[in-house]
């Protein structure tokens, strides 16, 4: 029997926290993500003869390490690999949710858009095709109320779907400028070659690209033995990239 890892990611207030105690019940306890005072909340559920265990991530606007909790939910679905990383939305307020959609679906493949709040959309007139929107984003869409426990089973299953790889997501892409995309193209293969298939090259270059050093500082707390190496080659890529 494997155990599967779930993430819920999402904008602060989209109901994760509801959604986790939804899916998790009593099975859960809290405590803080090591060195920092963030707090930590993970529980589990069993479905289908598998345990799957949740990670409540804190709320954020976006994952380019601004803050203590971007960094913490950036570091999980970026370096801790998830079987499954789970993108609650408020459904009232899509277009302000699909940016941090769009920066996650950059991160992992294997993800589950979750539609929340579906119940307060109903009242203001907000209809979601969801069948639609899961063609273009290239995962599966769940609408769920959490509060109300309306869409669970269906998002089990779609998280089952995902945790045992019957689907493989191919989630769309954001795509930059010519130039942009012509560096990425260089760096992506260094990256890739440095630190392996596990972690998402496209993503680690774009973050090389715009400067972002915390990345490297992760990868380098995490991959450990290889961290000067990691650097070295990295500038390097760096330097042929600009
Ligand atoms: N109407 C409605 N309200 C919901 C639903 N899910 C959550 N809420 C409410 O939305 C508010 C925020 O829910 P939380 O679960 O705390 O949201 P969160 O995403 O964990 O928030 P942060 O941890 O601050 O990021 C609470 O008042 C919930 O009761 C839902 O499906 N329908
Ligand atoms: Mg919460």
């Amino acid at each position: 029997m494997s155990t599967y890892r779930v993430a819920l990611i999402g904008n602060p207030n989209t109901g994760k926290s509801t959604l986790f105690n939804a899916l998790t019940g009593l099975r859960q306890h809290t405590g803080n993500w090591a060195g920092k005072t963030v707090v930590r909340a993970e529980g589990e559920y069993e479905y289908n003869g598998h345990t799957y265990n949740v990670i409540d991530l804190p709320g954020t606007y976006s994952l380019f390490s601004n803050s203590v909790d971007e960094e913490v939910a950036r570091d999980y679905i970026v370096l801790d690999r998830p079987d499954v990383t789970v993108i609650v939305l408020d459904a009232t307020a899509m277009e302000r949710n699909m940016n941090l959609a769009l920066q996650v679906l950059e991160m992992t493949s294997r993800a589950v858009v979750c539609l929340n709040l579906i119940d307060e959309a109903g009242k203001l007139g907000i209809e979601i095709r969801e069948q639609l929107l899961a063609e273009k984003l290239g995962v599966p869409v769940v609408k769920i109320s959490a509060r109300n426990k309306q869409g669970i089973t269906e998002l089990l299953r779609q998280i089952e779907n995902v945790a045992k790889r019957r689907i493989v997501p191919k989630p769309v892409q954001v795509k930059y400028s010519e130039e942009i995309e012509r560096r990425i193209q260089e760096l992506e293969p260094e990256v890739r070659r440095l630190i392996g298939d596990d972690y998402p090259a496209r993503w680690i270059a774009l973050r090389l690209l715009d400067g972002d050093d915390s990345i490297i500082a992760a990868l380098e707390r995490r991959l450990g033995a290889n961290a000067s190496q990691t650097k070295e080659m990295i500038a390097d890529g760096l330097s042929c990239a600009h």
